[in-house]
């Protein structure tokens, strides 16, 4: 038997037409990078649960509605543990966006999203969640800096519509 080490997370981003929530990662995992807000699922919640908690605790937004954009599995070289990471958006949503303990939130116009100062793979997915394009992906990290290997497709189609496959 193969032991697969599977840690559940969620990423949640909060649209309003033109603009995404973006919030700066104070520490942890991903500190320094602008990202989505999330985290792990914990015991007796259900995923998205945890995602409405994880945003309403990261920035004080409580989200009406979650649409389930994307699903990307995280591999790191030489670490047995796979990130499954549950990627949401939210449009109907309450409260205005506060900086708590682990983000400082920020409003980005889509034009002018910062993929050098987020993960590496963001600027590869980005194009299908702006787009409304629901999507699956894969990506094999050397460190925190580094895609060795990628794919993305987007859901639904077959293996032939493979957006992506690549080696770097
Ligand atoms: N955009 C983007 N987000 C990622 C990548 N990898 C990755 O884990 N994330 C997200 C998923 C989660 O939302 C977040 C990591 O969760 P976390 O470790 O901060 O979880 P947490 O808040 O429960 O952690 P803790 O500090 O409370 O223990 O980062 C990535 O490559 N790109």
């Amino acid at each position: 038997m193969s032991l697969s080490l599977k840690k559940i997370l969620t990423l949640v981003f909060v649209r309003e037409p033109g603009k995404i929530l973006l919030g700066m990662k104070k520490r942890g995992f991903g500190c320094g990078r602008w990202n989505g807000f999330g985290g792990k699922v914990e015991k007796g919640e259900t995923i998205l649960q945890g995602a409405k908690r994880e945003l309403l605790e990261e920035c004080g937004v409580s989200a009406k509605h979650l649409e389930s954009v994307g699903l990307i599995n995280f591999e790191f070289e030489n670490e047995p543990e796979i990130l499954e990471v549950h990627v949401f958006q939210a449009s109907k949503y309450t409260g205005e966006p506060i900086e708590t303990e682990e983000m400082r939130p920020q409003w980005y116009k889509e034009s002018e999203i910062p993929f050098h100062l987020m993960w590496p793979d963001d600027e590869l997915w980005f194009p299908y969640l702006l787009s409304g394009k629901q999507f699956e992906a894969f990506f094999l990290f050397r460190g925190m800096d580094v895609v060795l290997e990628y794919w993305i497709k987007e859901k639904g189609l077959n293996l032939n519509s493979f957006s992506d496959i690549n080696k770097r």
